[in-house]
């Protein structure tokens, strides 16, 4: 009875993620997706220069990637940045900050849909975290099932140091990884992780000293789920995830009212606008232009 149910849920799921998947055609690959094919192993990279911030059609093309990889029946996902530096710099700001009240509405269902895709993502699933993870590259790792970081890099839901508060869903994906008390401290601090502290707390599973030995643990991994059956292992892994996924499921038009409330709010607004130019600010002076 469950199983069907689950199975129904993720059909029903399906098709609201696959009907925003077609209606976006990005120019450029936003993602670059190989799949190896002695170990079957897909890597999917983000490619949205220059620090692949989340906007509509990147998170599309996530989405997209995702249901080839489950169609074409790859072992196990390894999720990686084509930029040395930046994994997923988050949310692209642009579309939060002095939004389009319709693109802001689509681009919420997306955000929603990306992180439902890979938190359900029928394969294994591993993130090579090879550049900063803020926010929602944070929420990305932590939808895969492992971690394995590179040095020097930080990773956290900093939302709070912007003037927002991340939404439940988005809390308890990082619930499902920290214990409680730790996971409450560093929500409310906006606090983002080192490399090691990462390590330290559980928030990543491995450091890796290259993109290619973290790709190697990742599939080393995947590899561990050789002898389980892959219906068996991918229900087991859905039923586990179905309470979190349930809270949004339920209450997806609630999520997105509350999220518009807080975003169009003048002080977050305000908070946001001061954020951000300082991030512009840095880049310039980064750039010798005053
Ligand atoms: C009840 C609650 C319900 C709902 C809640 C409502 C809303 C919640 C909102 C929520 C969730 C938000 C999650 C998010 O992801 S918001 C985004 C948060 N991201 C960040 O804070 C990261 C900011 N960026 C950085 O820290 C750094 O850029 C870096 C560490 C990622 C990379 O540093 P670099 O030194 O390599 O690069 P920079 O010079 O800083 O940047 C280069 C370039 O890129 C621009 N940029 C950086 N980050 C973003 C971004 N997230 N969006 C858009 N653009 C970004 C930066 O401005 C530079 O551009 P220019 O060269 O100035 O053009």
């Amino acid at each position: 009875m469950l199983r069907s149910k689950i199975l129904n849920r993720i059909r029903l799921l399906k098709p609201v993620i696959d009907r925003r998947c077609m209606s976006s055609a990005s120019k450029t690959p936003l993602t670059l997706l190989e799949v190896d094919d002695k170990s079957g192993i897909a890597t999917l990279s983000l490619n949205r220069p220059p620090v692949n911030s989340l906007n509509i059609d990147l998170m599309n093309s996530i989405i997209e990637s995702i249901t080839e990889i489950e169609g074409n029946k790859s072992r196990g996902l390894i999720l990686t940045s084509a930029n040395d530096r930046v994994f997923c710099a988050g949310l692209d700001l642009n579309e939060l900050h002095k939004p389009n009240q319709e693109r802001l509405k689509e681009f919420w269902a997306v955000f929603q849909d990306v992180w439902l895709a890979l938190h359900l993502c029928s394969v294994p699933t591993a993130a090579a975290i090879n550049g900063h993870a803020p926010a929602g590259g944070c929420l990305l790792a932590t939808a895969c099932e492992y971690r394995v970081m590179l040095p020097q890099m930080t990773i956290g839901l900093n939302e709070t140091q912007f003037g927002y508060m991340a939404p439940k869903w988005v809390m308890l994906s990082y619930l499902s990884v920290l214990p409680r008390r730790l996971a409450e401290r560093a929500l409310t601090q906006g606090k983002l992780f080192t490399t090691a502290e990462a390590l330290d707390v559980g928030l990543v599973d491995e450091i890796a000293a290259s993109k290619e030995e973290a790709l190697a643990k990742c599939s080393t991994f995947i590899d561990s789920f050789s002898k389980a059956n892959p219906l068996a292992r991918s229900l087991t892994k859905k039923q586990i995830r179905e309470p979190d996924v349930q809270k949004l499921i339920a209450d997806r038009a609630g999520d997105l009212k509350e999220c518009l409330e807080y975003i169009n709010s003048p002080l977050l607004q305000d908070g946001l606008g001061a954020y951000f130019e300082a991030l512009k600010q840095k880049s310039r002076s980064k750039a010798g232009k005053s």
